[in-house]
């Protein structure tokens, strides 16, 4: 039992009564990453010395009684993609190892703003681009569950690190199942909200008419209050959608009586491990006897998804990329002849496999002659997706099946096999072309491995996503942390 353990609410009480510093909160986060994180490998940087002095700080607004954030005192590691400013950012790659941002994300300072305190970067796949966490240039991240297991990814670090109480929650962020798919492998919360609900700027593109940011947390009441500090219209993000933003805590009211549940029969079908489907069926027979319906439909454009998926985000991220040149940003080659060299230099030496691949296909997608063929027809295609949901959407209030097809795989099992690695995200990559929002949350265990269910709802309605998904909770015992 550590004061990770306990629950936001019972932590601000602790904090009033003075029973509690927001000091020992921090110090119980650093002495956790320094006993296993060797072991774990989630975090690439550390920011010790500002989190304690944040620390101290909050500690004397305790004392003198001005108002406090909603997240006060609570320890959170940032994926490293996410800038924030003086402390290195470098989304898993070497090309960023000595990027040091000038400025902070929209979302690092809503985060100062909720009174939480960051205390390190969190490990990821190069660019956000991979499902196992193996593709960061620095270390994999392993799977607090099993070390010999994947966390998933790309945002692998940051789910890691909430298993095993190396922060009180983390952000990561989902471009085709980064947040949800990490979260399902290693037994927490992970929300991805509607796109465009929570501010990007600050977060290093990728694919941009995907990419969003989301909480990762130990059980979805954190995710509620998470959400409520992050979301909201920013100027500064010309895809920020100007939305009321509701109260996403008070929608927790455990009431799901008359909630119709669509379940996509392709969610359920081949491919998806007997025992992973046997766990959602036993999450539907719990929310049926919540006083849910459930029926079986069809989002028949599923098989498309994620070819669909890997051109347009492939494209998208060939033209992002394009701005890592070795002048403006990271690593310069040495010695270079010319300019072209330079570049040619720096981008080879820069960039991992991975997204040397997915520079690749985008440029193959995008180039004249190739441009109606590929990217137009995945245009096409993402918009019969996007239409899939809008049909069951319209006589369902949310749609659930599995967060992915299987639990974590074996480190090195797919490495050699980026075909295979991709299908992992066959279940939340058709959610992400659609935009709208979606959850994971720890619905048991296959061969001692967690399982996620993922709870996907109308666009701008995450409020009836997490209510599910808390209700679904709170009726269940699916929340356990690993022996480490
Ligand atoms: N970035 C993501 O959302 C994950 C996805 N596996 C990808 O590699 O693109």
């Amino acid at each position: 039992m550590t004061l990770f353990d306990l629950s936001l609410n019972e932590i601000h009480n602790r904090l009033h009564a003075k029973d509690l510093a927001v000091t020992d909160l921090v110090a119980q986060a650093f002495k956790t990453i320094c006993e296993q994180d060797d072991k774990i490998q989630a975090y690439l940087t550390l920011n010790e010395e500002g989190a304690t002095e944040s620390a101290k700080a909050l500690d004397e607004k305790l004392v003198s009684g001005e108002a406090r954030g909603l997240l006060f005192g609570l320890p959170v590691g940032v994926k490293d993609n996410i800038v924030t400013e003086g402390l290195r950012t470098t989304c898993g790659s070497q090309f960023l190892k000595n990027y040091d941002p000038i400025y902070n994300a929209t979302v690092a300072d809503k985060l100062r703003q909720a009174d939480a305190v960051t205390i390190g970067k969190l490990n990821m796949d190069e660019f956000a681009m991979g499902g196992s966490n193996e593709n960061s240039s620095f270390a994999p991240v392993r799977n607090p569950w099993n070390l010999d297991y994947v966390p998933g990814g790309s945002s692998g670090g940051s789910a890691a690190a909430v298993a095993a109480g190396e922060a009180y929650f983390t952000l990561g962020s989902d471009t085709g199942g980064s947040i949800r798919q990490p979260a399902s492998y290693c037994g927490v919360v992970g929300l991805k909200p509607t796109y465009g609900l929570v501010s990007r700027f600050g977060l290093v593109a990728f694919a941009s008419s995907l990419d969003q940011i989301g909480p990762l947390t130990k059980n979805v009441e954190d995710s509620a209050y998470v959400l409520q500090a992050i979301a909201g219209y920013d100027a500064k993000d010309s895809t920020s959608a100007k939305v009321d933003i509701p109260d996403y805590v008070s929608a927790l009211s455990g009431e799901i009586k008359g909630l119709k549940i669509a379940v996509p029969s392709e969610y359920i079908g081949e491919g998806v491990d007997a025992e992973v489907k046997q766990s959602i069926m036993d999450a539907l027979a719990v929310l049926e006897g919540l006083g849910a319906e459930w029926e079986e439909v069809s989002l028949p454009h599923t098989e498309y998804a994620v070819a669909t998926y890997y051109l347009l985000a492939s494209s998208e991220a060939s033209s992002n990329l394009a701005r890592f040149d070795g002048v403006r940003y990271g690593v310069r080659a040495e010695n270079p002849g010319n300019l072209l060299e330079l570049y040619h230099q720096s981008r080879s030496e820069g960039f991992g496999d991975e997204v040397k691949r997915r520079i690749m296909l985008g440029t193959y997608a995008l180039s004249s002659g190739y441009y109606d063929a590929y990217y137009l027809k995945a245009q096409k295609v993402r918009t019969l997706i996007k239409r899939d949901f809008d049909n069951v959407f319209e006589k369902y209030d949310v749609i659930i099946g599995p967060t992915a097809p299987t639990t974590a795989f074996k480190l090195g099992s797919q490495l050699d096999d980026p075909l295979t690695m991709y299908l992992n995200d066959i279940l939340t990559i058709p959610v992400s072309l659609a935009g709208v929002p979606a959850i994971s949350v720890p619905c048991g265990f296959a061969s001692g491995l967690p399982v996620g269910m993922q709870i996907i709802g109308k666009a701008f309605d995450e409020q009836t996503v997490l209510r599910v998904a808390h209700a679904f909770e709170q009726n269940t015992n699916h929340q356990q942390r690993p022996q480490l």
